[in-house]
């Protein structure tokens, strides 16, 4: 990438129209300006009059980088079967290569940055309820609004072709510019939009599953699988992504808040879990498995308590610390994990055993790479792996599509975090339909499986405005 050192955006495009010219192929044009304190919502509500379906929204749980992203200059395409990561970090590469960034260039999560999710397993049997997203659902945003330590940047990508006009593209940004960032527009008022219905779908016959995957366990090699359960809510008018982001913001400020869009639907949600964290030769990752539910404080501590002694709950997490650490290993020089076993991670509906684990790692390595060897963790996937995700395939009847898969972004400048797309819902209209897996190992039993799912499901659930599981 060249960074240049004009302070206008008019001159960045004018050497990116050159370049090229001179090269004659497209260039990845990049623009980022600090500006005054944005409300991010603000500008995701206001990307959405012009560039509905193109929209994504991205906080991490310290609340470091927040983006709200708007538009595409290029999705990356699509191509069947081959090695999806490899894909999607070579485009990226090479869309990088050719690119010209200008104004406060080298600030983390500003500038050309790919954001975007992978399906849970390609291999999976499409139906029609994600049919608007691809295996890989990536795009670089025409604008994009970063919070950086407090900080407002507004970020303007383009292609420019050989035969662009400085001027006229100049002139067509600064309109939409004045547009997105015109926060008189917004107000997102928690409007009502009365619930209908809300149905579990196919309950019994998922605790059948659980049982006969406890049956198959016994007699096979399998140590655990994760199996997930829908519930489907239809509402009377169409859901408003921003409220229900910004109901997420509110009740889980401790969670990753996401949301990406694809066509006429919204994958969103507030997940936990980290798969991995990259700041240059920095890696980081969670290990997060073993639930239980919350209680007033007494019964909060005791549920807790007996959450870190329970043998099923803590090799459930084992699993998951075991495969992430072997994963780091194979491509870090040193890995770092807590010896003295998982600690408890408290959210507002559930509380979880967790691990976290960092390692160092070449600054080279693509996070893809990353995302390749430990997607789909024990936590979302089982043990061991492959037979863990053809089993999903073959017992699950719900479509996965997004959910539990790899979500997030990578910058121009060695930074990158992914999520897993957990306590989620894909939003279509006036429904949604949410997901909750639990890992179910030889001693698990259905009941209580499915009463952790039902808890699973509550972050969305309150944040939709549902009826909310005990
Ligand atoms: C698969 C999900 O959660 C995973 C993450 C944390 C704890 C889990 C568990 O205890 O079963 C799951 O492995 C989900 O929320 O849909
Ligand atoms: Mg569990």
């Amino acid at each position: 990438m060249v960074i240049t050192k004009d302070a206008y955006c008019l001159d960045g495009l004018r050497f990116a129209i050159k370049k090229a010219k001179d090269q004659q192929t497209t260039v990845l044009f990049s623009y980022v300006q600090k500006i005054d304190n944005h409300d991010p919502i603000a500008f995701y509500h206001a990307g959405r009059e012009n560039y509905k379906g193109q929209c994504f929204f991205w906080q991490d749980p310290k609340k470091e980088i927040i983006l709200a992203g708007t538009g595409q200059v290029t999705p990356l395409s699509s191509t069947g079967s081959y090695d999806r990561y490899i894909h999607v970090e070579k485009n990226w590469d090479k869309l990088l290569r050719q690119a010209v960034s200008s104004g406060e260039s080298g600030v983390i999560g500003t500038g050309p940055l790919l954001f975007g999710g992978f399906s849970f397993d390609p291999e999976e049997e499409k139906k029609t309820l994600w049919n608007d997203f691809e295996d890989e659902t990536f795009a670089i945003p025409c604008y994009m609004l970063s919070l950086i330590e407090g900080q407002s940047y507004l970020t303007i990508n383009r292609i420019c072709s050989p035969d662009d006009n400085e001027w006229h593209l100049y002139k067509q940004v600064e309109n939409e510019v004045e547009e997105l960032t015109d926060q008189r527009k917004f107000s997102v008022s928690p409007s009502i939009n009365p619930l209908i219905k809300q149905e579990e779908i196919h309950a019994d016959a998922w605790k059948t599953t659980v049982a006969s995957a406890i049956t198959n366990m016994k007699h096979s090699s399998l140590d655990k699988v994760v199996l997930a359960r829908e519930l489907r809510l239809t509402f009377e008018n169409d859901i408003s992504p921003e409220n229900v982001l910004l109901q997420l913001m509110k009740e889980q400020p401790d969670s990753y808040i996401f949301s990406l869009e694809s066509g006429d639907s919204v994958f969103i949600g507030a997940t936990p879990e980290k798969l991995i964290k990259k700041r240059k030769e920095q890696v980081f990752s969670d290990c997060l498995a073993g639930s239980i539910g919350r209680g007033e404080e007494e019964e909060d501590r005791r549920l807790g308590e007996e959450l870190l002694q329970d043998r099923k709950n803590l090799l459930e997490h084992q699993y998951v610390v075991s495969m992430i650490k072997d994963a780091f290993d194979s491509l870090c020089s040193s890995v770092k994990i807590p010896d003295d076993g998982p600690v408890l991670m408290k959210n507002r509906h559930i509380q979880h055993l967790y691990t976290p684990i960092s390692g160092v790692c070449e600054e080279e390595t693509p996070v893809l790479e990353f995302v390749r060897r430990l997607h789909p963790t024990p936590a979302m996937g089982g043990m061991p792996k492959d037979m863990a995700v053809t089993k999903i395939r073959e017992w699950e009847t719900l479509e996965r599509g997004m959910y539990a898969g790899p979500l997030g972004w990578m910058d121009a400048y060695g930074n990158s975090e992914f999520a897993v797309g957990i306590r989620s819902a894909l939003l279509k209209g006036r429904e949604a339909s949410l997901f909750a897996g639990g890992g179910v190992l030889e001693d698990s039993t259905p009941e209580k499986e499915y009463k952790e799912t039902a808890i699973k499901f509550n972050p969305m659930l309150s944040a939709l405005g549902g009826t909310m599981n005990e």
